[in-house]
């Protein structure tokens, strides 16, 4: 059992605590244009209003992100930092990983079939065992070569998407060689018009994990933030010899105290960081089992490490939830600058509760239910407590291993429960901002097309025109991901909504732009889902969010369904919503 001051009930929330994070994180904006209302008068919990007239294609306010992570089944698509999702390499190197991964895909899933095939009674899964487009695990949930596809039909439809993918693979070597894509992707082909679209060189993450960033800021940014307890790189051998010693009497106080200690050697790979015991072996069993099952495990796994993070610090600072800094502003702590103590001290559990309070304090105000009861349920499942009961599982399954990794005995036992990480994953099912980042490769092609019709442009197309071809529709790929932002995720759903979302390509900030004159005291809007769908399809998707939309165009809209139905005609729609808000395109 979780503590109850981590996930208060909506309607028990503190509402002078709730008030004064809001207008913090309001003011931290810089947006004045809003406020936050922590009750609307329909009953949808809290709401964004207007505090002054806002015209037609004013920025309302722009945000970043508390957490956010590019989908893993786009990392084939485009290579952008791991932190805030800007397109990094250059446009050589993008187009060449493109055409790596997307080589790569295909092969698995052209091979995959015949590996099962061997096996004789066919197992199902090309595709879903086919390896991610960035290699990592696949993401299958079937049972790949475990026979049991009774009528033949999934070995069907692998067979028929194995050689699709084979004819695909074909396709793209009659345009581009093996190397010319390694040439592309080492940087040693250059491509005419690239130098226009300059893009900041990768930096690789400290440990060399096989995460990127856009410089060095970002890089230790993310370290600072959450990265540090969540790395599956090995600790550096020179850094686990030199602690070896000290680290087995200072680990093991810091076990009991949660003091920085250092690295801790003899072949495991185990290190105390702020007070946080992490076994990066096990986390990386705990990142392939989130690949496999669900990514958003991941995305949890950073709630709940930058969570101890800023615990501990508010620990060495001696800092309460009252007194410390807003939400954005915490998130986005730079590197610290005080050394982090390596003397293990004594804290009260009254410390150790309000420092947990204050590290929390980004998330405990977000509308929350737990995972496996937030989460529609899809049509084609049979029994709804058995669909429930498996996520369930399978959430206990990912703690299970993340705290097989991370070790905290001041914060632990009330940060990592069940209903506190299916309450984070709840949290994203029910909040989270699709964001899309369009892709220099795109706008690349696109200068090459708009160039003046001669000799030149036909010279420059002899070589980039193989390459689109081979691309395909890959080269308009963007950078697609998924992100929790503080003040946007309070903004209710209208199937009618006054403002859109738009990502920006140059950083990670999402801006809320007014879709049509907004007047002081109206409620913010936005739309969750596709509003191009009939009402019954809309009210399908917005099962995902667990409501019923009652907006003056659904209400229309029923009233005109009934009436209708009343006549004789009408015709249900169905599916189940992708978990997904407005996806914005860059201004
Ligand atoms: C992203 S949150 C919006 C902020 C939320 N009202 C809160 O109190 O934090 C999404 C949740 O708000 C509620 N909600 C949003 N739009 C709604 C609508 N049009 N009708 C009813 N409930 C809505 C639903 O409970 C939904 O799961």
């Amino acid at each position: 059992m979780s503590a109850s001051y981590l996930l208060p009930q909506p309607d028990s929330v503190e509402e002078e605590g709730a008030r004064a994070y809001y207008s913090e994180v309001v003011a931290a904006l810089g947006a004045p244009t809003v406020e936050v209302r922590l009750a609307t008068e329909d009953g949808k919990g809290k709401g964004v209003f207007a505090t002054k007239d806002i015209p037609e294609g004013e920025t309302v306010f722009t945000e970043v992100p508390l957490v956010s992570l590019q989908h893993i089944e786009n990392r084939g698509s485009a290579l952008v930092c791991y932190r805030c999702l800007r397109f990094v390499g250059t446009v050589e190197q993008q187009i060449g990983h493109k055409l790596h991964c997307l080589v790569e895909d295909l092969k698995a899933t052209s091979t995959h079939h015949q590996a099962d095939g061997d096996g004789g009674a066919g197992g199902s899964g090309a595709a879903a065992g086919a390896a991610g487009p960035s290699g990592a695990a696949g993401a299958g949930g079937d049972q790949e070569g475990d026979g049991e596809s009774q009528d033949g039909v999934d070995v069907d439809l692998d067979l028929e998407e194995a050689l699709k993918a084979g004819e695909r693979l074909e396709q793209v070597y009659s345009h581009v060689t093996p190397e010319r894509i390694e040439a592309l992707r080492s940087g040693s082909e250059a491509l005419p018009l690239a130098d226009d679209f300059q893009l900041p060189p990768p930096v690789p993450c400290r440990r060399r994990c096989g995460e990127v960033f856009c410089g060095e800021a970002c890089e230790a940014a993310a370290w600072e933030q959450f990265h540090c307890l969540l790395c599956i790189g090995p600790a550096p051998a020179e850094a686990a010899g030199a602690a070896a010693g000290a680290a087995a009497g200072a680990a093991a106080a810091a076990e009991q105290q949660g003091a920085e200690a250092g690295v801790q050697g003899g072949g495991e790979e185990v290190e105390v960081l702020h007070g946080v015991r992490v076994d990066r072996r096990s986390l990386a069993t705990f990142v392939e089992h989130a690949k496999e099952t669900n990514e958003i495990f991941i995305l949890a796994a950073q709630v709940l490490a930058s969570t101890l993070i800023r615990a501990a610090r508010a620990l060495e600072s001696g800092e309460s939830a009252a007194t410390t800094a807003a939400a954005g502003s915490l998130a986005d702590a730079g590197p610290s600058t005080s050394p982090p103590s390596q003397q293990p001290q004594q804290h009260t559990p009254q410390a150790c509760q309000a420092a947990l309070q204050a590290g929390w304090r980004p998330y405990v105000y977000g509308w929350k239910r737990v995972w496996w009861e937030a989460v529609a349920v899809p049509e084609d499942v049979d029994s709804e407590e058995e669909f429930r009961e498996q996520l369930r599982a399978l959430a206990a399954d990912s703690l299970e291993l993340l705290t097989a990794a991370l070790h905290d005995p001041r914060f632990g036992a009330d940060l990592l429960t069940l209903e506190v990480y299916g309450s984070v994953v709840g949290l994203f099912e029910l909040n989270n901002l699709g964001l899309s980042v369009c892709s220099p490769v795109e706008d690349f092609f696109l200068a090459v097309d708009e160039q003046e019709e001669g000799p030149d442009k036909a010279a420059v197309c002899k070589l980039t025109g193989p390459l689109l071809d081979a691309l395909d529709a890959e080269y308009a790929t963007p950078c697609e991901a998924t992100a929790f932002l503080a003040l946007q995720s309070c903004i209710n759903h209208s199937c009618d909504p006054n403002c859109t979302a738009a990502c920006d390509s140059g950083d990670r900030t999402a801006t809320l732009l007014a879709q049509r004159d907004i007047a002081a005291g109206e409620e913010i809007t936005l739309s969750y889902i596709d509003v191009s769908l009939p009402y019954k399809r809309r009210q399908a998707e917005l099962r995902d969010y667990g409501f019923v939309c009652k907006c003056e165009r659904c209400t229309a809209d029923l009233a005109a369904a009934r009436a209708k139905k009343a006549a004789g005609g009408g015709k249900a729609g169905g599916g189940v919503g992708a978990l997904r808000a407005k996806i914005g395109k860059r201004r």
